[in-house]
């Protein structure tokens, strides 16, 4: 897949299996309607895999790492070296998606995407596109052929995944400064203020908030991207690794693999990928809400409910993990429930 992503054409959803597994959950041994939003997970489910017992038993997750030109104006709690050792704490299985990857038997698979250090570990896949994007508030974060370098990447490691045989695509990321980006990038396409949107990210305080707020107005202003165009967007304020997941996101959909989205980030690379293909949200669950203030505002840009709202504002996947095993129970009811039928049991 070579810079075609704006043509890919991604399958309708399954329309008719979505209507023969409704009829299959009424069946089941529960009070009619009582399984709340696990119907509505089974239904979408079907619907996207075509399949009358939706199978997602095998997670994998992929994180995406790189770093920001735009935390030379100190945008961020953290130090942009913390891109690199966080990388370093995932190939040593110490950070939190490595636990909750574990948690649920997900292959984990973590990717240089443009971290702006030279790794050599084993068991990190090396696609670096650069080191590190450029300042945003000085000059475009990046060349529209690196934009659909990453994006390009981002497919084919999603499709690598597909072949190995993992039926459920959890994305996550890891690269300070990237609550700036996806700020940047929510505003201008929901157009919303920057001001209802900005957050701490890692944990600035009132001040530094403050300062990434006028950071990011003034970087919006200068570069002015067009919030209908998501290559141009990238170009102008994104990141590697949101490219990155946002191209894997495409070809989970187009492989009509459900996917389940993170937080802030990775739900930025979700509205990015749906402006890109309209059909690419039909394949998405938004596995939580994150205490990021413009969480909310990309949650709506998709037109999701996420499963859990636990107060986390990690990243890298964690929140969708956590999830999984509340989607993948969804899939076991249906499957396993006695219908009423096989049961004995009288309906009304
Ligand atoms: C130790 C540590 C682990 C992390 N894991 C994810 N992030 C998260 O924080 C970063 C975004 O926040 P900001 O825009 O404020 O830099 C991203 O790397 C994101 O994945 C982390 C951040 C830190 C410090
Ligand atoms: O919602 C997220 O993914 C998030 C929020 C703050 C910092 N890092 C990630």
């Amino acid at each position: 897949m070579k810079n075609g992503l704006s043509a890919i054409s991604i399958p309708m959803l399954d329309e008719e299996m979505g209507r023969q597994v409704k009829g299959h959950v009424d069946s089941l041994t529960v009070p009619q309607g009582s399984l709340g939003r696990l119907e509505e997970w089974i239904i979408e489910l079907a619907k996207m895999t075509g399949e009358a017992f939706p199978d997602i038993s095998k997670p994998g997750v992929i994180v995406f790492a790189a770093d920001h030109g735009i935390t030379e104006e100190g945008v961020s709690a953290y130090p942009k070296e913390v891109t690199e050792q966080m990388a370093l704490n995932f190939l040593n299985d110490g950070a939190a998606i490595n636990v909750l990857s574990r948690a649920i038997d997900a292959y984990l698979e973590i990717v240089d995407i443009g971290i702006d250090a030279d790794i050599e570990a084993p068991g990190l896949t090396s696609r670096k596109v650069r080191n590190g994007t450029r300042n945003f508030y000085k000059e475009e974060a990046m060349t529209k052929e690196e934009v659909n370098q990453a994006l390009d990447i981002g497919y084919d490691r999603a499709e690598k995944m597909i072949a190995r045989g993992v039926n459920c695509l959890i994305l996550g990321e890891m690269g300070i400064g990237n609550t700036t980006s996806s700020t940047a990038i929510i505003s201008i396409i929901s157009g919303k203020s920057v001001e209802s949107l900005v957050g701490q990210g890692t944990g600035l305080k009132s001040e530094g908030i403050l300062h990434k707020r006028r950071i990011i107005e003034e970087a919006i202003s200068l570069r002015n991207p067009n919030p209908d165009d998501p290559i141009n967007i990238l170009m102008n304020i994104g990141g590697f690794e949101i490219a990155g997941m946002a191209g894997a996101m495409l070809a989970a959909a187009n492989n009509r693999i459900p996917i389940l989205v993170d937080g802030f980030i990775t739900t930025t690379a979700a509205v990015l990928a749906n402006l890109t293909s309209g059909r690419a949200a039909d394949y998405m669950f938004v596995g939580h809400r994150s205490a990021e203030p413009g969480h909310r505002a990309a949650i709506e840009l998709l037109g999701k409910e996420p499963i859990l709202d636990l107060g986390m504002r990690i990243g890298e996947g964690t929140g969708a993990a956590l999830s999984y095993p509340i989607l993948k129970a969804a899939t076991l009811v249906n499957k396993e429930v006695a219908t009423f039928e096989s049961a004995g049991v009288s309906n009304k």
